[in-house]
């Protein structure tokens, strides 16, 4: 970017510098014009967009030597490294979901792998979820039903766990292993006979989108000479009422949270992590968040049919139900923020996060309204921007970042545009609106009498459990909440910001009279307890 930005004439860097909203047409039209004849420009595209430069691609070699490293810490028993190597195979290792289920057989393996380690390391639940992701992919695998079996068992699942142990038997190609089966089975039957009460635990994912009480008073948009547009309230509000709630527009996770926490709802990531189908860069808590996030549905093969027809009928209608994906029942709504990005393309990884950010929006408009209506696409977010305010510098940044994240999405959204003066200012004015409305998601995280750290996103106000606790604040993302960005700032704020999950949430933290305006402290956000 350096390079680019040293070779701008003087004479184009200083009227960039100088520009106000009304000359952006020309500069941009300037700078174009400057890099379509500029070798290098088109070169640092092809990089960074090309896929066959791409850096985060899958990799089958990478993932096999990634699973070799993990098989040995698991023979040395070092389960934490061997976790740490499964789930770095994953990423890398490729998965067909157009492809027949042998070759898919490398992931499956993986899932299988770390989900012994998980059992080893108590982490069952977590073990039992990598189990129905192998079957899922391939459903005739002994080896995961067998797996899933034991850790049905070790949850006291014995019901489920003995019908794992049968499909497992009825598939296991070998005698050998056909008798060891049935001696396990033979061990759970007995355990079963004397447990009363089978308990069921349920497939739990992680569920990203809890939506708390919903606001039932009326806000209004108002104009103020001082501040622009603002939001008030038609009543009087008591302390602690939620006012608002509202989910992103857009969202990213910062760099740092990358390898800690779901790149799709922002929560911790647990053990059993798992990766983006088509590249090696995001991880997510679940497959739904996966789903949310980039649209990629897994496939349900038609030579599952004959696996199941091959099982006894209650045996088949059970396994049916294990592997089955809810996936098509999710309602991924037009926010598949992840999807432009994919394929290993490594512009995601490279460019700053708010620019970045400004692809998804403008990726979101690309894939949701005819060519003809993106001309308009600025008027149509109804975001403030600070343009005018901007120092020379970071105009020319928002010049050339305009430009190249046009280009990359051109390489990656698979959608047809004309990059010309009209567009790559519009692009130039919506990283001004994200330097002005963009909100930094954080996550509440309490740490304990003893200093433990321990729930990360509970807000106080709800609960009396964390009365004693100390909270600390870490930044996980930043987004777009359109409704929330007509909240203004005061040095005596009325209302408190927080998030749970992606959800922005506003609550009254004074008694808010009739007609005032509704206002947050723009500041770190101190929660009072
Ligand atoms: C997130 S927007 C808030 C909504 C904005 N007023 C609008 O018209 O879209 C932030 C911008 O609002 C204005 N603003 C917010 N609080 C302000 C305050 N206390 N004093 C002056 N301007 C304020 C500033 O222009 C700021 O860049």
């Amino acid at each position: 970017m350096e390079t680019l930005k040293a070779a701008i004439p003087e004479n184009l860097k200083r009227a960039i510098g100088d520009s106000d909203v009304d000359d952006l047409r020309s500069t941009c039209s300037s700078l174009h014009r400057f890099f379509l004849h500029f070798h290098p420009f088109h070169q640092m595209i092809t990089e960074l967009a090309d896929p066959k430069y791409a850096l985060c691609a899958k990799n089958k070699d990478a993932a096999l030597k990634s699973r070799l490293l993990g098989n040995q810490c698991f023979s040395n028993a070092d389960y934490a490294k061997a976790l740490d190597c499964y789930t770095q195979a994953l990423r890398e290792a490729p998965l067909d979901t157009a492809s027949d289920m042998e070759s898919n057989l490398v992931v499956a393996t993986l899932y299988i792998n770390r989900a012994t380690v998980l059992h080893k390391m108590s982490l069952i639940v977590e073990c039992l979820r990598d189990c129905t992701r192998a079957l899922q992919i391939c459903p005739s695998y002994a080896k995961a039903w067998y797996r899933r079996g034991k850790a049905n068992a070790s949850l006291g699942n014995y019901k489920n766990a003995i019908c794992d142990l049968n499909v497992a038997k009825s598939v296991e190609p070998s005698m050998g292993g056909k008798r060891q089966i049935e001696g396990e089975l033979k061990i759970l039957l007995d355990q079963c006979k004397s447990t009363t009460a089978v308990e069921q635990i349920q497939h739990t994912e992680n569920n990203c989108n809890t939506v708390g009480e919903m606001p039932h008073i009326k806000l209004q948009r108002v104009s103020t000479p001082d501040k622009g547009r603002g939001i008030v309230s038609s009543c009087v509000i008591s302390p602690g009422f939620l006012v608002h709630a509202e989910e992103p527009y857009a969202m990213i996770i910062l760099k740092q949270c990358r390898e800690t926490h779901c790149h799709y709802c922002l929560n911790d990531l647990p053990a059993d992590r798992v990766p983006c189908i088509l590249c090696s860069i995001p991880l997510y808590c679940s497959h739904q968040c996966r789903i949310r996030a980039t649209g990629q549905m897994f496939k349900i093969y038609p030579e599952y049919n004959g696996f199941f027809k091959n099982l006894p009928s209650d045996l088949g209608e059970y396994a049916a139900e294990v592997i089955q994906c809810n996936d098509s029942e999710l309602e991924i709504g037009d926010i598949t923020e992840h999807k432009h990005e994919c394929q290993g393309v490594h512009w995601p990884m490279v460019l700053p996060s708010e620019i970045v950010l400004a692809g998804r929006i403008l990726a979101r408009f690309l894939l949701n309204i005819p060519p003809e209506d993106i001309i308009n696409f600025v008027e149509r977010l109804e975001l403030s921007h600070c343009y005018k305010q901007m120092s020379s510098e970071r105009k020319l940044d928002s010049h050339i970042y305009a430009i190249v994240l046009l280009y990359c999405l051109q390489h990656s959204c698979g959608i047809m545009f004309s990059i010309d003066e009209v567009f790559i200012s519009q692009v130039v004015i919506i990283i001004s609106q994200i330097k002005v409305n963009c909100m930094t998601v954080v996550r509440l995280k309490s740490i304990d009498a003893h200093g433990l750290s321990g729930r990360f996103g509970e807000f106080p106000f709800q609960s009396g459990a964390h009365s004693t606790s100390n909270v600390e604040q870490v930044r996980v993302g930043k987004a777009i909440y359109k409704a929330g960005s007509l909240f203004n700032h005061s040095c005596q704020p009325n209302i408190h910001a927080y998030f749970l999950s992606r959800t922005l949430y506003l609550r009254t933290t004074n008694v808010v009279a009739a007609e005032s305006q509704l206002e947050l402290s723009y500041g770190p956000q101190f929660v009072r307890l």
